[in-house]
């Protein structure tokens, strides 16, 4: 890679060096109107395409196929980002995109392309980051990637890598030549309305200083007001306009994020969708939320199914959503849901996922790949609320769950009893340590199932599967970059990885769910 960048390097020297010097950094003016040929689109679903003078520009709602007229909005030594202005051509798989906000909003980013194409592309971009960072052959492909490499490897493959230190890009160089099958992605047969949870940033409009909720503009911390999203449950709009409703009726003054004033940061709300129960979280920059009393009323007076309304507080200047401080105004800490059969107790702070439907067809599939008979002991590593242990437990001899939020151990706990799954034993704490812990005190697992957040798995966690040595390992990921070079460190410890399975848990968006089976060789 370094090779490619280098030479491109040398070719813009050329081309720039007849150039009014400081007019760019790279080889387009910034503003210059461009004609580009799309080739590919990034992991973040913006597409990647070639300016008539050979230089990668990226640019969003531009499809794979498509020659668009651009503008140039920045302009780096080896590529650029570009404004979609009109199509010389389109693609096939372009359709209209169903929400009216969403050229302006940041929270979806494939609604412009067809949703088979959606799941062909979500495949394709598990085989691309499997056979370039975990240097895996994938049955069926040559090894050829949907984007070249230059271009994919560049701005926002680099992005995805940011978690991967210098020493875990190295250790991604041995190959290994047996074929895994990567699987078509599940998508949804409706695949619409699907969030139980809402979290939306409040803010104050930019012309007239109202109160408004919504999403951030792409790439921006400006919030597009909006009363009705399409990929969340109807319900969750409806509490979010009511609560901004509220907000307004009682004069409570939003945050404003330039001057870390104000008071209404963030609303989250969360649905349990079979039980119909709704958590109200309200997150504010100070300590008190003015008014209780009147939100308490009017939010129960107003959304018959509150089951739970909770304050969080959140001083500091950060992008995160939570503080540390969580209190319960008014009545239950959680709230319940079922997924196949399963009830769950959700506190505020406790990961859930955000799309039932598709969560019960991945747990699923998590359990087919840790091919229990119900003698089996098995680490589930970063459990959550205890979900996928629960599906497990049913299954095996016993399950061992550790997760670093307290809060959601005791939900696991909790949830344990609910379901009187009494074979699964839970501890708080990071996977890193707990599980090293428990390899010392002479703890073994047959099965082992991770499911990390974004950046992947902690080293000393890979090192300690790799010693615990279970005859299966199960990889549930939301980032197939840190997913293949997860599995480059254990197929280098022995373990075949057999099957990989994209579940399309977040369609619209450029999020890639998948589900991978290791075997120990
Ligand atoms: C993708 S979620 C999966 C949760 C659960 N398996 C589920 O499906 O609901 C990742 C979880 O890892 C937890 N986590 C993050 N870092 C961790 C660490 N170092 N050790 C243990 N858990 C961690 C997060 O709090 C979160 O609950």
């Amino acid at each position: 890679m370094k090779r490619k960048q280098g030479k491109q390097t040398e070719q813009h020297r050329k081309r720039n060096s007849n150039k009014p010097s400081g007019a760019s950094e790279g080889l387009h003016a910034k503003n210059e109107i461009v004609t580009v040929d799309m080739i590919g689109l990034t992991h973040d679903g913006d597409g990647v395409g070639r300016t008539e003078q050979g230089f990668t520009l990226f640019i969003p709602h531009a499809l794979p196929g498509e020659r668009v007229q651009a503008k140039v909005l920045k302009s780096k030594k080896q590529y650029g980002y570009g404004k979609l202005l009109s199509h010389h051509s389109t693609s096939e798989q372009r359709i209209e995109p169903a929400c009216p906000i969403y050229a302006q909003c940041g929270g979806c980013q494939l609604q412009h392309f067809d949703y088979e194409a959606q799941l062909k592309w979500k495949r394709q971009h598990v085989i691309d980051s499997l056979t370039r960072i975990g240097k895996l052959k994938v049955a069926g492909e040559t090894g050829a990637a949907s984007v070249p490499r230059e271009n994919s490897m560049t701005g926002t493959d680099k992005n995805e890598l940011s978690d991967m230190s210098g020493e875990d890009m190295e250790s991604t160089n041995a190959g290994v030549q047996h074929d895994v099958i990567v699987h078509p992605t599940i998508g949804m047969n409706d695949p619409w309305r699907y969030r139980n949870k809402a979290a939306v940033p409040i803010g104050l409009a930019a012309d007239d200083g109202e109160l408004v909720g919504g999403f951030y503009a792409k790439g921006s911390h400006r919030i597009i007001d909006m009363d009705n999203c399409m990929i969340q449950k109807d319900l969750n709009d409806e509490v979010i306009a009511i609560v901004k409703q509220i907000a307004k009726e009682l004069r409570i003054q939003p945050y404003d994020e330039e001057s870390a004033s104000g008071v209404l940061r963030h609303v989250m709300t969360r649905i349990g969708v079979v039980t119909g129960e709704i958590m109200i979280v309200l997150i504010t920059n100070t300590e008190k939320l003015p008014r209780q009393a009147e939100w308490i009323e009017q939010l129960r007076k107003r959304v018959p199914n509150v089951k739970s309304i909770v304050h969080n507080i959140n001083p500091r200047v950060t992008n995160a959503i939570f503080g540390d401080r969580t209190e319960v105004l008014w009545g239950s800490e959680v709230i319940y849901d079922e997924l196949d059969g399963l009830r769950f107790a959700i506190s505020a702070r406790s990961f859930y996922q955000v799309n039932p439907e598709q969560t019960v067809t991945l747990y699923r599939k998590a359990v087919e790949y840790a091919a229990l008979t119900g003698t089996e002991q098995v680490i589930d590593a970063y459990c959550g609320i205890g979900s996928i242990s629960l599906f497990l437990a049913r299954q095996a001899g016993h399950v061992y769950g550790v997760e670093i939020v307290p809060e959601a151990i005791e939900d696991a706990k909790r949830n344990a009893k609910l379901n009187g799954l009494d074979n699964t034993t839970f501890e708080a704490g990071p996977a890193e340590v707990v599980i090293p812990r428990w390899k010392q005190e002479g703890m073994n697992a047959d099965v082992i199932v991770v499911d990390p957040p974004r950046k992947g798995c902690d080293q000393a966690l890979l090192e300690t599967i790799l010693a615990i040595r279970p005859e299966r390992v199960v990889y549930v990921s939301c980032n197939p970059s840190t997913l293949a070079r997860d599995l480059r460190v254990l197929e280098g410890g022995g373990y075949r990885t057999v099957e990989v399975t994209p579940v399309d848990m977040f369609p619209h968006t450029g999020h890639v769910e998948s589900v991978a089976w290791l075997v120990r060789e």
